[in-house]
């Protein structure tokens, strides 16, 4: 019986086919070699592309960092319409950090009037996002649109400016916070001074150029001892990088008024309070350690001396505002060329009369109708300053400012809107 062998290579004349069997093995194996080799060839040509690809897409996301959530047709539609102007000699203003404290503010008065308003705001975690979502709302349904995106994108700012020759710009966007700048001291160049001079840019840019008003602070007058603040006194002592930043600004924004005839106005903001308002701002937090039952830290100041703010309330701030951008004056330059001199102004925007923190907190006491439990420390060195106090008469004289909301019933509209919006359920408050 022949073998399997036999039957598969018999013997007679079977030679050649064992040699023809072993040639074409051979040629198999070579044939199957080159395959395998080019099959690992293909599978390392596909791994090197997909690589590529992956580098490609990373290196592109990474130029596209801040532009991921913005484009399209759609989106332009809603920024035209949100910068629609609906009264005789209205502006068009950007609004940026719009989904913040002032910014939401200030956005909804200007589009209540009939202005345009676009906004544009990176919803930061730097405190809870959630209540930026809310604004953000509040703003949507009164048809203003807010653009996700960080003023630090050039080309997100200069898109734009593309879609609307905006006539105003208010420049809210900051990181705000005096103690924060010890934690994070970063964010505050990465907000106050590179995202300023990116916006500043675009603006110097534009053609017509819009006029420009920006958030500066109370705190640029840093160690001033001189009562009440004016805004001819020296400000150059800050106490915190937060003040420095600001200042930092003010001499900033100069620069783009001077070389490239940017009207510019800045407001010295004396601590804003009020609904909606910055949850990492002590009347804030403390109405919710008040209502939760838990202790509050009170800074005291050298020799005991108790520390005082000149608190301003929000609604008067944004008449401020709203007077600033009414009042600016044009801008002169065009494509970054200046043609003539343009306003460069600075005003003082505080209510006039400095309520110390334990009066603050005596009032909250009242209007939650809860014991606080107070915890008095010493001012760490933490960049704080003792009291502030704001001389307005510029700003009166000026914008017709007036300030008449005292911090008795500023915060009686706080704690309201607080209860309302937070819930009644004192201890169990969620943020
Ligand atoms: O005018 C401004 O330009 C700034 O105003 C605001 O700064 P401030 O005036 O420091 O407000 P805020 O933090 O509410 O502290 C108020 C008082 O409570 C004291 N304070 C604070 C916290 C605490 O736990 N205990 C305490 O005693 C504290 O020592 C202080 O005496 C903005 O936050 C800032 O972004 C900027 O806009």
């Amino acid at each position: 019986m022949p073998s399997l062998e036999e039957e598969l290579f018999p013997s007679t004349p079977g030679k050649f086919k064992i040699d023809r069997a072993h040639t074409m093995n051979r040629q198999f194996n070579r044939c199957f070699a080159s395959t395998s080799t080019m099959f690992l060839w293909a599978l390392f040509l596909i791994a090197l592309t997909a690589s590529y690809l992956s580098f490609q897409s990373f290196v592109d996301s990474g130029s596209r960092y801040f532009t991921a959530s913005w484009g399209g047709i759609q989106w332009e539609k809603q920024i035209r319409n949100s910068a629609q102007i609906h009264r005789s000699k209205g502006m068009s203003v950007l609004v940026t950090g719009a989904a913040g404290f002032v910014g939401s503010h200030v956005s909804l008065a200007l589009k209540k009037r009939g202005d345009g308003v676009v906004g544009i705001d990176n919803f930061n975690n730097y405190y809870d996002p959630s209540l930026k979502k809310a604004r953000k709302s509040l703003l949507n349904n009164q048809g203003i649109f807010i653009v996700e995106g960080d003023i630090n994108d050039a080309r997100l700012i200069a898109k734009l400016f593309d879609i609307v020759g905006f006539t105003h710009v208010m420049h809210l966007a900051a990181q705000a916070g005096v103690r924060y700048a010890m934690e994070n001291p970063h964010s505050y160049v990465h907000s106050n001074i590179a995202g300023l001079v990116t916006l500043l840019e675009a603006c110097k840019l534009a053609n017509p150029q819009p006029s420009v008003v920006w958030a500066s602070s109370s705190s640029v007058y840093g160690l001033n001892e001189k009562v009440p603040f004016s805004e001819s006194d020296r400000t150059d002592q800050p106490a915190s990088l937060y003040a420095a930043t600001k200042k930092a600004g003010e001499e900033i924004t100069h620069t783009y008024n001077h070389i490239y005839g940017l009207s510019v106005t800045g407001l010295r903001f004396f601590t804003v309070y009020g609904p909606f308002g910055r949850p990492d701002m002590a009347y804030f937090s403390f109405t919710r350690n008040i209502l939760q039952g838990k202790p509050i830290t009170i800074y005291r100041g050298k020799n005991r001396v108790d520390l005082a703010r000149d608190f301003t309330y929000i609604d008067d701030i944004v008449k401020g505002c709203v007077g600033s951008l009414d009042t600016s004056g044009k801008s002169t330059g065009s494509g970054g060329k200046k043609r003539g001199p343009a306003p460069y102004r600075i005003f003082n925007l505080g209510n006039t009369s400095p309520v110390t923190v334990p009066t603050l907190v005596k009032i909250l006491e009242r209007h939650l109708r809860v014991k606080a439990k107070r915890n008095i420390v010493d001012m760490p060195g933490n960049g704080d300053v003792p009291f502030t106090h704001a001389n307005i008469s510029l700003a009166q004289r000026e914008l017709g400012y007036k300030p008449t909301t005292d911090l008795e019933t500023g915060l009686k509209k706080f704690v309201k809107w607080y209860l309302t919006y937070y819930g009644y359920n004192r201890g169990k408050a969620v943020h």
